[in-house]
């Protein structure tokens, strides 16, 4: 099979039409492609099974490739003939089932990537790896006298320590507390960013990928859907799946006209510009995207619904409200507007963008 030339030969990581397979079976992963930029961080997202977990070991170099290539830092580092050990590659890695070693203490499983590095600016290195993943005064305790939790940061520490140019990260924060894990992610990425360090992240959780990442592949049954800024995911999504995954919303029925000229889409709650993200052509049936940020309630609007579900989330209720057609949309209100469910309320449409998908789209 022809590979395409290099795109970029100095990109620190190259997934061409990547394919894996386990055993026999049919292959999880199919002519996945993309490109990591110098010191940029990806996240890849999707849901469970999508093949995630099995792109990074591929990089990583733990399973082999049915075919594509995978080139690190300029070089070859598998091919469905050819593939160089994990640790020849160059690449930090913070994985579940990569166990931190069981006879070292904390310090020493740290310093392990720091052999050839002189001894005072190794216990330096050291140092710093242990403020950043908090665990000062936990240097010479052993793995088997931690918490998961602490386990998982000590793996932080031992992957970023060398500084490599690449690391890839499985679910880097999936044992930690809330706050640790908000605290971390910033840490790791401000590190990752303040050292040229390239990242691959995978993760469940869509606000770590948003709050971490400069760029999302979101996966979708062994491909990549879109691979795009979290920013432009959210707002922008290409695809019906990419929409219904990435944060929170519904689909309505809209009907699209021309009117004097001009495409519009008419739902429940009245009249919107179709943009061009807005898939559809006059007298076509689309299912129109309605974030609860799109959906403002408003006692002065004509419009009403009923309250059928409230979330209280501290700061804001998540509303769930029945319009006159029978669709429920979601609607994010600040929580001093408190209202009980069956009450009617006053609601209104802003939307910058409308994502529309004929009805039926994959
Ligand atoms: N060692 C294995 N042998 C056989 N099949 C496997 C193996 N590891 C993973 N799979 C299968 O490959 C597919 C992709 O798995 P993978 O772990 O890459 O998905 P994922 O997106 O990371 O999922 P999750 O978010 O649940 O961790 C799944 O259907 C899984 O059952």
């Amino acid at each position: 099979m022809s590979l395409s030339p290099l795109a970029d030969a100095g990109a620190p990581l190259q997934v061409q039409r990547l394919t894996v397979a386990y055993g026999l079976n049919a292959p999880v992963v199919r002519e996945l492609s993309f490109e990591l930029r110098v010191n940029e961080i990806a996240c890849l997202l999707g849901p469970s099974g999508c093949g995630k977990t099995t792109v990074l070991r591929a990089v990583a170099g733990f399973v082999p490739l049915l075919d594509g290539r995978i080139v690190v830092g300029g070089r070859e580092a598998s091919s469905p003939t050819h593939a160089e050990p994990p640790e020849r590659r160059g690449v930090g890695v913070v994985f579940q089932d990569y166990a931190l070693f069981p006879h070292l203490s904390v310090a020493d499983n740290i310093a392990f990537g720091l052999r050839r590095w002189d001894a005072r600016e190794r216990e330096r290195r050291v140092g710093e790896m242990l403020q950043l993943v908090g665990l000062q005064g936990m240097a010479r305790r052993y793995p088997h006298e931690l918490s998961g939790g602490q386990q998982q940061r000590v793996a932080l520490g031992r992957a970023l320590a060398p500084q490599p140019a690449l690391v890839l990260m499985d679910e880097p924060f999936s044992n930690l507390d809330v706050d640790l894990r908000e605290r971390l992610s910033g840490e790791v990425r401000e590190i990752l960013k303040a050292s040229g360090t390239s990242a691959v992240l995978v993760t469940h959780d869509q606000h770590e990928a948003f709050a971490m990442a400069d760029v999302i592949g979101l996966m979708h049954e062994g491909r990549i859907d879109q691979w795009d800024a979290p920013y432009q995911l959210y707002h922008y999504p290409s695809s019906r799946f990419a929409a219904d995954f990435v944060g929170a919303g519904v689909f309505v029925r809209g009907l699209v006209r021309d009117i004097a000229g001009e495409r519009r889409i008419s739902i429940a709650l009245g009249d919107l510009d179709a943009g061009a993200l807005a898939h559809g052509t006059p007298g076509q049936v689309v299912d129109v995207l309605l974030r609860p940020d799109d959906v403002l309630h408003d006692d002065a609007a004509p419009m009403t619904a009923a309250v059928v579900r409230k979330l209280f989330r501290g700061a804001e209720f998540l509303y769930t409200l029945r319009l006159d057609s029978g669709e429920e949309v979601l609607s994010l209100v600040p929580s001093h507007h408190n209202h009980a469910i069956g009450e009617r309320i006053g609601v209104r449409l802003e939307v910058d963008q409308v994502v529309a998908f004929p009805v039926g789209a994959g």
